[in-house]
């Protein structure tokens, strides 16, 4: 595995260094590079289209891409599967609600703590003592990470039975069960009204704030990302056309050009 040197107290949590990925002809990311610092909200925004999904999965290890680097904690991310990313702490959740809808909310939870378990499954279903213990803490930590992100009143729901954004909500929550070094937030207000919208935003500030983490966001909702990123990298046609903080990014007459062109926004 390849090894870069972590020196730096303020070197990036995560450095995308020219990225390219091709689908049959389609240049979906072509040449993108960005660096995201500890501790940052990092949106990526750009029209239908731009390529933000596709730096998700390249990121997440699902998508190789033909071309260049992703950094984190040392490692290239992008010679590791995605169970390989999972386990060096990086968390994501998914555009599409991906939840065991007949299970409650606190068994949703209970998956994110899976990689963390050491009884294994025959201690666990012969209910041996260390198994006991060892469901007992971290039913604990799942439901206190419930409880943080509101649903505290709501573990022994039915996952399928929540709202759409309590249902967001578990999901964010059980990407949090991994107790993530870096979190991947893959569209988190899609299809929310205003309401949903802001306590979503709300949430996303307070998980950076009681964790500390970096935390990448791939957002379509351009208020919702002025108002919490640190910074945001734009993509247009897989290409990055701007990098900076909110201000700097809104007013680029690339970025606008790029939204009006398309009618997006
Ligand atoms: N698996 C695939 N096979 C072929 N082409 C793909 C594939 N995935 C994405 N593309 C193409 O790559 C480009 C970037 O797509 P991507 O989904 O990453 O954009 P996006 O910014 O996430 O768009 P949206 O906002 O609509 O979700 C598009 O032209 C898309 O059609």
């Amino acid at each position: 595995m390849s090894q870069v040197p972590v020196s730096a107290t303020d070197a990036p949590a995560l450095t995308v260094d020219g990225v390219t990925v091709r689908f049959a002809g389609v240049t979906a990311l072509d040449c993108v590079s960005f660096a995201v610092a500890p501790m940052a909200v990092h949106a990526v925004i750009g029209p239908n289209g731009a390529g933000k999904s596709t730096l998700f999965n390249v990121v997440s290890g699902a998508y190789q891409p033909e071309n260049g680097t992703v950094w984190f904690r040392g490692t290239d991310l992008t010679k590791l599967q995605p169970h390989d990313v999972a386990g060096l702490g990086v968390a994501r959740t998914f555009q599409n609600i991906a939840l065991l809808a007949s299970e409650t909310v606190e068994e949703n939870l209970m998956l994110g703590r899976h990689h963390l378990t050491r009884a294994g499954i025959i201690g666990s279903a012969l209910g041996l003592p260390a198994a006991r213990r060892e469901d007992r803490h971290h039913r604990a930590r799942a439901r206190e990470i419930g409880a943080f992100v509101g649903l505290g009143d709501k573990l022994g729901a039915t996952a399928g039975a929540l709202s759409y954004g309590d249902q967001k909500r578990v999901e964010i929550a059980r990407a949090l069960c991994v107790e993530p070094d870096l979190l991947l937030l893959d569209e988190p207000v899609a299809g929310m009204n205003a309401h949903e919208t802001s306590v979503i935003a709300q949430l996303v500030r307070d998980i950076r704030d009681a964790l500390l983490i970096p935390i990448l966001l791939v957002e379509h909702d351009m208020g919702m990302v002025m108002a919490i990123a640190d910074r945001v990298t734009v993509l247009d046609f897989g290409r990055r056309i701007a990098d900076g903080v909110p201000d700097d990014v809104q007013s680029d007459p690339d970025v606008q050009r790029a939204y009006l062109g398309t009618g997006e926004e």
